[in-house]
């Protein structure tokens, strides 16, 4: 996963296998036409698109009941195109284009979950292996220094890395406003993004611990961004965790409510044009939030916490945690004052996401 990963994101092509139908697969916004002449040459039919119902449905492309589309054209595809039809902007193609669908647990549908994981536009392109790979795909990918990934290993990603998360160091590192912290850093099995927990204080793991789960957002944390309200929230956390005693904070690798830094810089552009940002997330071709909670309750558990006081305003949070296997006794309100660069934000979360303020 990590090389395939790699690959796609410096615009390099992968084999997704399924036991049936192999896809060779690139990221359509990083398709170049040196590139796309390369995949053609090796292709057995013509290259298309996959990309989510969601961005299938804006370009007026999706089929009832579409999970993935896999958009195709009677004319040759070239990287202009690809890109326009990945990227946000000039929607609703011209004559020329059909879309078929697939299912999520298909090729085409890991192809698609490849590139979020990525952390890349949701767009692949793909192509099927030509007809003297079919004997042994992964010899002829061997053969071409192609790395090759199987569609479930895709599809189960998020969950297998959060059930593999291992706590691999941890150091004390007193806080302002909270002398007595501890990090705690956690792996999953495959090296890939860690998390971290915040113990502040000395919970008790036989009481319900008040617990922050925190999505990581470079601009709000980190430069003090006014566009969110995330550095706010982060500092107050741990300044009321403190204040009550004990408890712990996770800081989650789920930048922009994971879709990533790139992706979150592109939304907040089409929030500038006037979309909110539910609607900037599926003109991109996400679903409204794309954060899985497995990771969150996987640390909680190995850090003995079974009960949870949780501070949040997103009811999300709680429900998918409680799926996940973490009681959570006590929603805790987690607001903080508005300013006039934040204020739509607040109010989409409220008025479509249903956060409670
Ligand atoms: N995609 C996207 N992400 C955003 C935007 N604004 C902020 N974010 C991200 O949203 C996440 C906010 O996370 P949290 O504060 O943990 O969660 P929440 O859903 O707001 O719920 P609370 O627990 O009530 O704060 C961070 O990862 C931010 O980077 C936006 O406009 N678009
Ligand atoms: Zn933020």
């Amino acid at each position: 996963m990590d090389r395939a990963t790699a690959e796609v994101r410096r615009g390099g092509m992968v084999v997704v296998m399924d036991g049936t139908a192999p896809l060779l697969v690139m990221a359509a916004e990083a398709v170049t036409p040196g590139t796309l002449e390369t995949m053609t040459g090796l292709a057995a039919d013509d290259l298309r698109l996959a990309v989510t119902a969601r961005r299938a449905r804006l370009l007026d492309l999706a089929a009832e009941e579409t999970e993935v589309a896999v958009i195709g054209a009677d004319h040759p595809l070239d990287a202009a195109t690809l890109r326009a039809l990945a990227e946000p902007g000039e929607t609703r193609p011209k004559n020329g284009f059909s879309a078929e669908s697939r299912a999520l647990d298909t090729p085409a549908g890991a192809a698609v979950q490849l590139m979020k994981i990525a952390r890349l536009l949701p767009a692949a392109v793909i192509a099927p292996l030509p007809t003297e790979a079919a004997a042994d795909p992964v010899d002829w990918a061997l053969a071409r220094d192609i790395p090759r990934v199987a569609a479930a290993d895709v599809l189960g990603y998020e969950e297998t890395a959060a059930r593999t998360l291992m706590m691999v160091g941890e150091a004390q590192v007193p806080l302002e406003g909270a002398e007595n912290a501890r990090i705690l850093a956690f792996r999953p099995a495959d090296g890939g993004t860690e998390h971290l927990a915040i113990l502040i204080g000395e919970p008790k793991p036989d009481a319900p611990v008040l617990a922050r789960l925190h999505s990581e957002c470079f601009t709000g944390d980190l430069l003090g961004s006014l566009r969110c309200d995330c550095g706010d929230q982060l500092r107050g956390a741990i300044e009321a965790i403190a204040k009550d005693g004990a408890g712990v904070l996770l800081y989650l690798a789920q930048e922009g409510r994971g879709i990533g830094l790139v992706n979150k810089l592109r939304a907040y552009t089409l929030q500038d044009q006037g979309y909110d940002t539910i609607d900037a997330n599926r003109q991109l071709g996400f679903d409204d939030d794309e954060r899985i909670y497995a990771p969150a309750a996987e640390m909680l558990r190995k850090l003995g916490f079974g009960r949870v006081r949780l501070m949040t305003n997103n009811p999300l949070k709680v429900e998918q945690l409680a799926r996940h296997g973490v009681e959570v006794t006590e929603r805790v309100p987690h607001v903080f004052p508005s300013n006039p660069h934040n204020l739509r934000y607040l109010q989409a979360k409220q008025t479509r996401s249903g956060h409670l303020f």
